[in-house]
């Protein structure tokens, strides 16, 4: 029983518009991807990470894991490089696991605050017989359905969804891997497009018509993708300095 990571950290973050990666950004002086592995490495429950990085930044990003461990722990990390889209990314992580690994998380570089009791409560979830979890919140703003916009760029509402069935899906996301590496397979052909591409894995899962669970996620496991949620991450890291 072995438990590994797929961490996911091969995008360019153009959302954010720096001049390097998103993964590489730092945050009060250490990278993303450093702090999203931390979190993974503090839960103590992984024995390896997998960091799907860009293709063009693979020593970058081996120099910040010397020894091939996540820096000040004993967890192992392996850099690969990633694919045109976060799904694509994902599978080329899968690829690089050892054969003993029958759980897998896979998390966003970008959700680097992510708490290790986050990471532990998934992954328990998994080993208890849920094959696919996710942790999520409630959603707190009323979502609308749309239709295509007029000319006037308005679009018209078409549903008010019922909120208090929605919940907004976070990572890490835990999976028995055989059902995961089935999801994948079945869906590779979406993967090198982002317009079809999977946003999540959880997605491919309840595209074969698998159950997926969800259990309670973190509002520390924020996604960052502009400078506001860099600005709020600052925050955030500031809080934890002072308790
Ligand atoms: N081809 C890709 C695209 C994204 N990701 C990763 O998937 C996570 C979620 O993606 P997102 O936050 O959208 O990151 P970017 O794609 O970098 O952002 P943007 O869309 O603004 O460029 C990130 O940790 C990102 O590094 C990845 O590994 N491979
Ligand atoms: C996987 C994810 O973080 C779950 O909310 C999210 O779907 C990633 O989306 P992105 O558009 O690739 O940032």
């Amino acid at each position: 029983m072995t438990t590994a990571a797929v961490l996911t950290a091969a995008g360019s973050g153009t959302r954010l518009g720096r001049a390097v990666p998103k993964a590489l950004v730092e945050l009060d002086g250490v990278p993303l991807v450093v702090r999203a592995a931390l979190g993974l490495a503090l839960a103590r429950c992984l024995e390896l990470v997998v960091v799907t990085v860009p293709p063009h930044e693979v020593r970058g990003f081996q120099a910040l894991f010397p020894g091939g461990v996540v820096p000040g722990t004993r967890l192992a990390a392996r850099i690969v490089p990633g694919g045109a889209t976060r799904q694509a990314s994902v599978a080329a992580g899968l690829a690089a696991l050892p054969g003993d690994v029958d759980v897998v998380l896979v998390h966003d570089a970008a959700r680097c605050l992510a708490p290790a009791a986050l990471v532990r409560s998934v992954e328990a979830a998994v080993r208890q017989g849920h094959r696919a979890v996710v942790p999520a919140l409630p959603v707190t703003d009323t979502i609308k359905a749309v239709g295509p916009a007029d000319s006037s760029g308005a679009e018209p509402v078409t549903a008010t969804m019922d909120r208090g069935a929605l919940r907004a899906v976070q990572t890490p996301q835990g999976f028995d891997r055989t059902l995961l590496e089935a999801a994948h397979a079945a869906g590779a052909a979406r993967a090198a497009d982002e317009a079809v591409a999977a946003s999540d894995d959880a997605g491919l899962v309840e595209a074969l018509g698998e159950p997926v669970w969800v259990v309670p996620g973190h509002e520390r496991a924020m996604k960052i993708t502009t400078p506001r949620d860099i600005a709020l991450a600052h925050l955030l890291v500031a809080d934890t300095a002072t308790r």
